[in-house]
């Protein structure tokens, strides 16, 4: 199994070019499903998530043509519509085929996804939403099927829908669905996050009628069909603010290039409120620091909040940082998987329920740690780009699910990792 080998104590300097965004890719890379012509997509970054996702499609009868970050997607010739256990087991959003299996062919075949290492992450509400839709929906044998046989033309039924809780791929999985839908639908208390915008912006290119992506209500005007187009996906906030922290923590200075600042509001304004200097212009931001960072409470939420996908690197931040501070998440229930292994380098960090409470040390120590998902290993990253010595994390198949050529982009930030198995 791969692992990173990490020399502490360099501070990052220069330029580094920010990915398409894991988050915005897979879905439209499903999307592709719902498109009688094929879709070209670029800005598609090179990740173990995104193969997993073409692999997926692949099985179903998508002929994928991929070219560096260029992707082209026919999906006039779809002859299965399950997405099997394996596959889903391997990458939970998979279930973002749901919707538009189910949209164009009436019916799909897709397991559970299940718990995984940060919380249960149910798809209740991607399945109440489908219903509300009109779908048949029964889970059996750890699989949705899913169907629309019995409606009108065989098509979902345009409906008014209020989202419990708001869900990033709740909200992708249902604006998919009702883009091929007979009538209009209303999704109420969506997500608002830049990768939902994204895919509305791929989707009405592809011919659909979506306003209000971005806001909380979201109106889709079902169409007949969609066709294929041509997309640049969006960057990566999250790759941005994962190298920002690096910059701030080892004081250092980084511009990133193909980054947006309009899209890391509340990642910004922490960091400037630990200290550090930010900067940009419209495709790219600066971070300066002299690497004497104050500790700052952090609180996640959806956007435009502060990312949960950014909590473990904000902790890492924060145990070295002057201070005490609190670390609340409150998206999902066991995002703290980081902390044991954080404390391993020396970070005094003590949890209570949702609350992580972290008191500022002069130094990490390099260790062997091991990751145990993919933020959490971005933290730990971090962590060792600071610690005395040398860090061997261990298990960074996770890393490789979103983070595209990681050791490389470090390192010629001057950075000092190497991979080893
Ligand atoms: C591929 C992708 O885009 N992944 C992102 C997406 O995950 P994902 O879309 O899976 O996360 P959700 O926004 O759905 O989850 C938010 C909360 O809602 C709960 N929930 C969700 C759906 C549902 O049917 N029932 C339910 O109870 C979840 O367990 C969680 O507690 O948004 C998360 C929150 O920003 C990010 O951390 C992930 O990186
Ligand atoms: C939790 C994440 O991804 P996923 O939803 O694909 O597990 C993430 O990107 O941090």
């Amino acid at each position: 199994m791969d692992k990173l080998i990490i020399e502490g104590g360099v501070p990052l300097h220069g330029e580094v070019v920010v990915s398409g965004a894991k988050n915005a890719a897979l879905p439209i890379l499903c999307a592709a499903l719902l498109a009688e012509t094929p879709l070209t997509l670029t800005g598609v970054p090179e990740l173990r998530d995104v193969s997993s996702t073409l692999t997926l499609l692949d099985t179903m009868g998508v002929k994928v043509v991929k070219e560096d970050d260029r992707v082209i997607l026919d999906a006039s010739d779809v002859a299965s519509f399950e997405a099997t256990y394996e596959m889903v087991k391997t990458m939970r959003a998979s279930i973002l085929v749901l919707g538009p299996l189910l949209a164009r062919f009436g019916t799909a075949r897709v397991s559970l996804p299940g718990g995984c290492a940060i919380g249960s992450r149910p798809v209740d509400l991607h399945i109440k939403g489908l219903q509300a839709m009109g779908a048949a929906m029964h889970i059996t044998h750890g699989y949705i099927q899913a169907s629309t046989l019995h409606l009108p033309n065989r098509r979902l039924q345009g409906a008014k829908y209020y989202m419990d809780l708001v869900t990033v791929t709740g909200t992708e999985n249902l604006m998919m669905a009702a883009a091929l839908a007979q009538g209009t639908t209303v999704l109420e208390n969506a997500a608002k996050e830049p990768e939902v915008v994204d895919l509305a912006e791929c989707l009405n290119k592809m011919g659909a009628k979506i306003s209000g992506a971005g806001t909380d209500t979201i109106t889709i005007e079902g169409v007949e069909r969609l066709t294929g187009a041509e997309h640049h996906i969006v960057c990566d906030r999250i790759e941005a603010g994962t190298y920002m922290v690096a910059a701030a923590m080892t004081g250092g200075e980084v511009t990133l290039k193909n980054a947006r600042a309009d899209l890391l509001e509340a990642v910004i304004e922490k960091l400037r409120e630990a200290g550090a200097q930010v900067s940009n212009d419209a495709d790219s931001i600066t971070v300066k620091s002299n690497g004497q960072l104050k500790a700052i409470n952090i609180r996640t939420a959806p956007h435009p909040a502060f990312p949960t996908d950014m909590q473990a690197q904000f902790m890492a931040m924060n145990t070295v940082a002057d201070g005490v501070s609190t670390v609340v998440e409150t998206i999902f229930e066991n995002r703290f998987m980081h902390v044991q292994e954080l404390q391993r380098m020396g970070a005094n960090i003590e949890i209570q329920g949702n609350t992580a409470l972290v008191k500022g040390v002069p130094a990490l120590e390099g260790a062997s740690v091991m990751a145990t998902d993919l933020r959490a290993s971005a933290g730990l990253v971090l962590a060792g780009l600071v610690a005395d010595g040398e860090t061997v994390i261990d298990r960074i198949y996770h890393l490789d699910r979103g983070y595209e050529r990681l050791e490389e982009k470090l390192n010629r930030l001057g950075a000092k990792v190497r991979r080893s198995n």
